[in-house]
C-alpha cells in the first residue's frame, strides 16, 4: 500500500519537474517510514524541487482571502486537501487534484506525543516534555479556533466543536486522549476537514516536515513555512553534510559528502535535541549531542528590570539557542534577532543546558549568585558565588529526582497498548535529560573544587579550625561552657560549633594567625551592626540552652552577634548542610 503510493509520488514528481540522481532509489523502512538509499557509490547527489510543486501560504492567502496568520491557514488548506472529497480550487487549479500523490503519501501516523496514549505517556515520567504537552494542545487548538471563527461557512459547527472541546481539554489526560488526540489519524471519511482533528493531523505534518520559506525567498516573514514534495522524503542525521540552495524559485539540496552503496542519503534538520525531535517529528537520536533540558527561571518583573538596567548579567532569550539548519549557500547570515526588552522574560527566563555546551550553565550561575548576594556584597564575591552555586546545585538535583518519579496519574487503571517504538523513544529521551543533568551537576562539583582548591587560606571549615586551633576544644569550650570538657556538649550542627568558636575568640582574645581574617571580620561586622541588628530568637533559644545561668565570660549579644556573623560570612555546603566561613574577597 505505501509501497504504491511512494511510486505514484515519484512518478508525479518527476513528470513535473523534480530531479534526483538515478543512483538513488526511495524505500521503506521500518520504523522510518520512506528513506533515499544510494543504489550504488556516489560522490555527490543533489534533489530539486521546482516552484510549481511547492506548497506554500500564497495558495491559502489566494483560497481564504486573507494574508494574516499564513502558517496557520496553511495548515488548514493542507487538511483540506486531505480531508475534504470536494475540489479545492485557486486561479482555476484544483489542488486537490494536483497535490493527490503527494497528501496520499503522507505518513498515517507520526509519533509525536501531542497523541500517544496515556500508558505511553506515562513513560515520559514527570520530564518537560510530558508538562509541557497540555499547554501545547491548548495553543494549538487556540490557534485553530481563532481563525476558524472567522470561517463563515462553518461557523455553527465550529462553534459546538469549540465548546465541546474546551469542556474536554479541562479534564484528564485519558479522557482527552479518547475524545480528542486519538481522532487524529483515524479513517479520513471520518474527519471534516475544517474540524480541530483534520487541523490537529496538519498541525502535525507541518511540523514533521515543513521547511522555513525564507529557503526559497530569503525576504518573507521567519515564522512563514513550506511543503516541499519529496525533498521532504529525506530523513535527519547532525552530522549530515548538505547544503541548501535555491535559485528561481526553485530549492535544491545538495548532499556534499560521497555515499557509498547501500548506505542512507540524510538531510539535516539543524542541530535539535531529542526533546524537539520526539515532539515536533516523533523520533529520537540515540546519544543526541544536541540534546538540551530547559530550565525556566521566573522573576518577578522588577528584578528582571533590576538585572538588565543596572548589571552586566547575560539573560538569555530562545534566541540565543536557535541552530539553524538552513545555511542557504546563497545566504549563509540570515539572522533574525531582536532586540531584547524585559517584556521577553515574562514567562520566565529560558536556560537549556547541555552536556557540550557550559555557557547557559555559567549564566545560571551568575543569575543564582546574583539573587543570593545581600546588598552590600559584589556579584563575584567568593561567598555569594559558593552559596550560589550551592543553590543552583540544589535546584538540578530536585529537577533530576522528579524526572525519575513515576509519574502520577490519577486516571482509574485505564491502560493501553505501548507502541515498541514509543517506549523506546520515551527511554532515550529520558536517559538524555538525565544524563544533561547528571553533567551539570558534576560540572558544578568540579568548579567548587577548583574555587574551594584556589581559595583554601580563605575559607574556615570545621576541621579546618579544629586543626589550626587545637586550645579551643581542649580548653577553651570547656572553660567557656563551664563543663569538664567539649565533648561533654552535644552541638547538633556545624553551625553552632563556629559560634561558639567564634565566641571563645572573643572571650579568650586568641586567635590562629590563619584564621586571624575571620576574627578582624568579625569585630568589624559588630562594630558595625552594634545598633541595627535584631536578636535572633534561635540565637537567644542557643545561648539559653548552652548557658543556662548566663555566661561571665560572654554576653548574649556577643553571641548573637556571632550567629549574625555566621549567617553573613558563610556558605552552607549541600552534600553535609556545614556551614563553611569566607573572607570577603573576590573570586
Ligand atoms: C521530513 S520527514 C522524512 C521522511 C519520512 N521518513 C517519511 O516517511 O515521509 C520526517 C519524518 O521522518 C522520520 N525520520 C526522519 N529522520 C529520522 C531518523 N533519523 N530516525 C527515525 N525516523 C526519522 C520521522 O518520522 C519524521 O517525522
Amino acid at each position: 500500500m505505501q509501497a504504491e503510493k511512494l511510486k505514484q509520488l515519484l512518478e508525479w514528481g518527476v513528470n513535473n519537474g523534480v530531479k534526483y540522481p538515478e543512483e538513488v532509489e526511495f524505500v521503506n523502512v521500518e520504523g522510518k517510514g520512506f528513506a533515499c538509499v544510494a543504489k550504488s557509490d556516489i560522490t555527490a547527489a543533489e534533489f530539486i524541487i521546482p516552484d510549481n510543486l511547492i506548497i506554500k501560504s500564497s495558495l491559502s492567502s489566494r483560497l481564504f482571502g486573507t494574508s494574516l496568520n499564513q502558517t496557520s491557514w496553511l495548515k488548514v488548506l493542507v487538511a483540506k486537501l486531505k480531508f475534504d472529497k470536494n475540489a479545492t480550487t485557486v486561479d482555476d487549479v484544483d489542488l486537490k487534484a494536483k497535490f493527490a500523490p503527494y497528501i496520499d503519501a503522507l505518513p498515517e501516523e507520526i509519533d509525536s506525543p501531542l497523541v500517544w496514549n496515556p500508558s505511553e505517556l506515562d513513560l515520559l515520567g514527570n520530564t518537560n516534555l510530558r508538562s509541557s504537552l497540555r499547554m501545547k494542545l491548548d495553543s494549538i487548538f487556540k490557534e485553530w479556533k481563532s481563525i476558524m471563527g472567522t470561517l463563515e461557512e462553518h461557523r455553527n459547527q465550529v462553534q459546538a466543536d469549540t465548546i465541546a472541546i474546551e469542556e474536554t481539554l479541562e479534564q484528564d489526560e485519558n479522557y482527552v486522549y479518547r475524545n480528542l488526540t486519538s481522532k487524529v489519524f483515524q479513517e479520513c471519511s471520518e474527519v471534516e476537514w475544517w474540524s480541530f482533528p483534520a487541523f490537529l493531523w496538519s498541525h502535525l505534518i507541518f511540523l514533521s516536515r515543513a521547511f522555513p520559506e525564507y529557503v526559497i525567498n530569503p525576504s518573507t516573514d521567519p515564522s512563514n513555512v513550506v511543503l516541499l514534495p519529496i525533498i521532504d522524503l529525506l530523513n535527519h542525521d547532525y552530522r549530515s553534510k548538505v547544503e541548501w540552495n535555491q535559485r528561481d524559485g526553485a530549492f535544491g539540496v545538495r548532499k556534499l559528502e560521497a555515499v557509498s552503496e547501500g548506505e542512507e542519503i540524510l538531510n539535516n534538520y539543524g542541530g535539535k535535541g531529542n526533546e524537539e525531535l520526539l515532539s515536533g517529528y516523533g523520533f529520537v537520536l540515540d546519544e543526541n549531542i544536541f540534546d538540551t533540558v530547559a530550565l525556566k527561571i521566573q522573576l518577578p518583573s522588577k528584578t528582571v528590570s533590576e538585572i538588565t538596567s543596572a548589571t552586566s548579567l547575560f539573560l538569555p532569550t530562545i534566541s540565543d539557542y536557535t541552530t539553524s539548519a538552513f545555511e542557504l549557500s546563497s545566504n549563509k547570515e540570515i539572522k533574525h534577532k531582536l532586540p531584547k526588552t524585559d517584556s521577553q522574560y515574562d514567562d520566565g527566563i529560558l536556560y537549556l543546558l547541555s552536556k557540550e555546551n557550559n555557557d547557559p550553565l555559567r549564566w545560571l550561575l551568575d543569575l543564582f549568585s546574583y539573587l543570593e548576594k545581600s546588598p552590600e556584597e559584589s556579584c563575584s564575591g567568593l561567598r555569594v558565588q559558593l552559596q550560589g552555586l550551592q543553590n543552583l546545585r540544589n535546584a538540578i538535583e530536585m529537577k533530576l529526582s522528579s524526572i525519575s518519579l513515576a509519574s502520577t496519574s490519577d486516571r482509574q487503571a485505564a491502560s493501553y497498548d505501548v507502541k515498541e517504538y514509543r517506549a523506546h523513544a520515551a527511554r532515550v529521551y529520558k536517559s538524555g535529560q538525565v544524563k544533561t543533568l547528571k553533567h551539570a551537576i558534576n560540572e558544578l562539583k568540579r568548579t567548587e573544587k577548583e574555587w574551594t582548591s584556589q581559595h583554601k587560606s580563605d575559607l574556615l571549615t570545621v576541621k579546618r579550625i579544629m586543626r589550626l586551633d587545637p586550645s579551643f576544644m581542649d580548653v577553651e569550650l570547656p572553660l567557656l561552657l563551664q563543663t569538664n570538657t567539649g565533648s561533654d556538649v552535644t552541638l547538633e550542627s556545624y553551625d553552632a560549633l563556629i559560634v561558639l568558636w567564634l565566641s571563645c575568640k572573643v572571650a579568650f582574645n586568641t586567635c590562629p594567625k590563619e584564621a586571624q581574617w575571620a576574627m578582624d571580620s568579625f569585630k568589624a561586622y559588630s562594630n558595625h551592626c552594634e545598633h541595627t541588628k535584631a536578636l535572633s530568637p534561635e540565637g537567644q533559644q542557643l545561648y539559653r540552652t548552652l548557658f543556662p545561668e548566663g555566661s561571665a565570660k560572654l554576653s548574649q549579644e556577643q553571641f548573637i552577634n556571632a550567629t549574625g556573623f555566621l549567617q553573613h560570612y558563610s556558605y552552607t555546603r549541600l552534600s553535609n548542610d556545614e556551614a563553611i566561613l569566607v573572607r570577603d574577597v573576590n573570586l
